[in-house]
């Protein structure tokens, strides 16, 4: 049985935590979930999981955690996956975004290597890097993602306060943003994770072009992936329900990192 222990309890936080808190996936056990500070609602939630609450993971290999689910953001990134895999535990990491900062990436290789621990990305709100990743084994020449989502998700992001825009008032779908996944993490850190997980998949956060859709008709998030390499071609569309708690995030991302748990446990590995 390997224990599991959960940083966040936002919106993907909260469904990684039921899942593995209910048993759905065998060989995994919640043992903690930790957010910034103890509250009724992270206190709900551990209680309905069977697990402890934390005001910080620190304690949670303590209690046997060997893997780390982070669904909290890219400062949770910063301040604790270090120390996480030190402490000897496995980490799969959500925000992906904080891995833009080649330093911070560098280190936690570094720390991994060291401590025989691994990190892990899972493929979050998008679908397709299993076939990148061995495309990369020839040369992959440019890799491009559009995401589209609804204003509402997009709404309070950096960007827009020097590119101010009436996104409330939008009437069609306007492109509100082009250029590398570098600047588009920056300026929209909640909004496009998915695409700093395929910067970090092909090298750099300058290798990939990004272009994001306002769109007040879209109720599903839209990503589409483009790629060209030596091998051929890769167009992957993605149509992901919004997370119920969090419009920003798509259901799927949850999805995937339960998914990756489980794939972790289990004693065959697919794709
Ligand atoms: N890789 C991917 O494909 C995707 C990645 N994401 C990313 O995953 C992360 C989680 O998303 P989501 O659940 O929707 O976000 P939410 O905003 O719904 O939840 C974030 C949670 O993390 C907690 N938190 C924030 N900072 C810290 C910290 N430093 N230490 C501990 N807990 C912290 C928050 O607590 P509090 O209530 O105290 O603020 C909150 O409980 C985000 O970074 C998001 O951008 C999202 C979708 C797709
Ligand atoms: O959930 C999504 O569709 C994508 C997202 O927010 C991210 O990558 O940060």
């Amino acid at each position: 049985m390997t224990g599991v222990g959960v940083l966040g309890h936002g919106a993907l936080g909260h469904a990684i935590a039921q899942a593995l808190g209910s048993g759905q996936v065998p060989g995994a056990r919640l043992v903690g979930i930790a957010g910034r500070r103890l509250s009724d609602d992270l206190e709900c939630l551990a209680r309905a999981c069977d697990c402890a609450a934390l005001d910080a993971p620190s304690a949670l290999p303590a209690l046997g955690a060997r893997l780390i689910v982070e669904a909290a953001g890219a400062s949770a990134v910063r301040e604790h996956a270090l120390p996480l895999l030190e402490a000897g535990c496995d980490v799969i990491l959500m925000s992906t975004g904080a891995l833009g900062d080649a330093a911070l990436l560098a280190r936690l290789k570094d720390a991994a290597t060291a401590h025989g621990r691994k990190i892990y990305l899972p493929s979050g709100a998008i679908a397709g890097l299993d076939g990148i990743r061995a495309a990369m084994e020839a040369g992959v020449e440019t890799v491009r993602i559009t995401t589209r989502k609804h204003p509402r998700a997009l709404a309070g992001s950096p960007y827009l306060d020097e590119h101010p825009l009436d996104l409330a008032g939008l009437a069609e779908a306007r492109v509100i943003f082009e250029g590398s996944a570098r600047d588009a993490i920056a300026g929209f850190p909640s909004n496009v994770n998915v695409s700093l997980t395929l910067a970090t998949l092909v090298g750099s956060p300058d290798r990939v072009q990004v272009r994001i859709i306002a769109d007040p008709h879209a109720e599903m998030t839209q990503h589409r992936i483009e790629v060209t390499a030596a091998s051929g071609t890769m167009a992957i569309d993605v149509a992901n329900q919004p997370s119920p708690l969090n419009p920003r995030s798509s259901w799927l991302a949850a999805l995937s990192a339960i998914a990756m748990v489980r794939q972790l446990v289990a004693p065959i590995w697919i794709g």
